[in-house]
């Protein structure tokens, strides 16, 4: 099968080298430079320091020819994407994005098969045709807003490269945002990896007190189930610098409007008033820009 991966950061080339091993993949780049290296030399995956080259075509052209198209960029750079696929009719699109400030603008897309996911594969970039796997998770997607699955995705699903189908796309990314909402910007803030949120004690009462302002705006159940998965996924990936903190590292723009700021408006319209949240907020708001201003952290 032919797919298309728009995005070739950390997860767009992870996806192009995994899929690659059974499927004909364009990459679809921001820049000429990178497509030219990946065509040139291939992508490498590397995993204890062993890289293991990966063969398939990358294209910096905006003319997304395949019938499916995984698009990996950030939340903030899918506004020319979209207005390319708008341009479009009858391709099956799956959106991969952190947060969900990107289901308001799904809305207005219309004459394709919509899916949205969550990804619990960890990979950091480490040059244009690098990345570094720290662990494989999944791939959870759902129709968006409704539908069947889709034959195309199924045919990505592998043994090591899973595809998990859910019929309803609002408690996956809802449960994603949660965890995101609760680690990221800590961890921004704090400067400290993942695991810091619990072992510390006053960073675990901070953990605390954002998961106990953030659940109630996204209407999940079982409170105690998510406090758990939120704690368990902190020790899961104790060694992990999230990507909000690896953003402001690397003196780029964070996912926090997508994520916190997208929380804070959802308890606007709702009535609710979170101060821990919107102090997070604004002080990833003041790193991103002191960050990005010093080129980095
Ligand atoms: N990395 C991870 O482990 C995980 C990531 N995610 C989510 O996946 C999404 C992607 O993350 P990640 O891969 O890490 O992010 P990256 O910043 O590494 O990758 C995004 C890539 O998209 C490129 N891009 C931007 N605009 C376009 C465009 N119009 N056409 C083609 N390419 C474009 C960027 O280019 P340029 O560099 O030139 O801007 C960049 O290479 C995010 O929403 C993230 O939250 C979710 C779970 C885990
Ligand atoms: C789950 C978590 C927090 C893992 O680092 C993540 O998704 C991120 O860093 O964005």
């Amino acid at each position: 099968m032919e797919a298309g991966i728009i995005g070739g950061g950390a997860m767009g080339l992870l996806y192009a080298a995994f899929l690659s091993r059974r499927h004909k993949i364009t990459l679809y780049t921001n820049t000429e430079e990178q497509a030219a290296e990946i065509n040139e030399k291939g992508a490498a995956l590397l995993k204890e320091g062993v890289p293991g080259i990966h063969r398939f075509q990358a294209s910096a052209q905006r003319e997304y020819k395949e019938e499916l198209l995984i698009i990996t960029v950030k939340q903030f750079q899918l506004e020319p994407v979209l207005s390319v696929l708008a341009s479009l009719r009858g391709r099956t699109l799956l959106f991969l994005q952190n947060g969900m400030s990107h289901v308001n603008a799904l809305d207005q897309l219309t004459g394709h098969s919509i899916y949205t996911g969550t990804v619990s594969h960890g990979v950091s970039r480490e040059s244009l045709r690098e990345i570094r796997l720290n662990g494989i998770g999944q791939t959870v997607y759902a129709p968006f807003p409704e539908g069947m699955n889709s034959r195309l995705i199924q045919m990505l699903d592998s043994g090591d490269f899973p595809f998990v189908f859910q019929n309803d796309w609002y408690p996956v990314l809802a449960q994603k945002l949660l965890v995101n909402a609760c680690i990221n910007p800590l961890t921004g803030l704090l400067n400290v990896k993942n695991g810091e949120l619990v072992e510390n004690p006053r960073y675990f009462t901070m953990l605390k007190q954002v998961f106990e302002e953030v659940f109630p705006v996204l209407d999940l159940e079982d409170e105690h189930a998510h406090w758990k998965k939120v704690q368990e996924i902190c020790s899961n990936t104790a060694l992990n610098t999230s990507s909000m903190l690896q953003d402001l590292h690397n003196g780029r723009n964070t996912e926090i409007d997508s994520m916190t700021g997208y929380l804070l408006g959802q308890a606007d319209e709702k009535g609710m008033y979170l101060p821990v949240t919107a102090f997070l907020y604004e002080a990833i708001k003041g790193l991103e820009r002191d960050c990005r201003r010093r080129g980095k952290a």
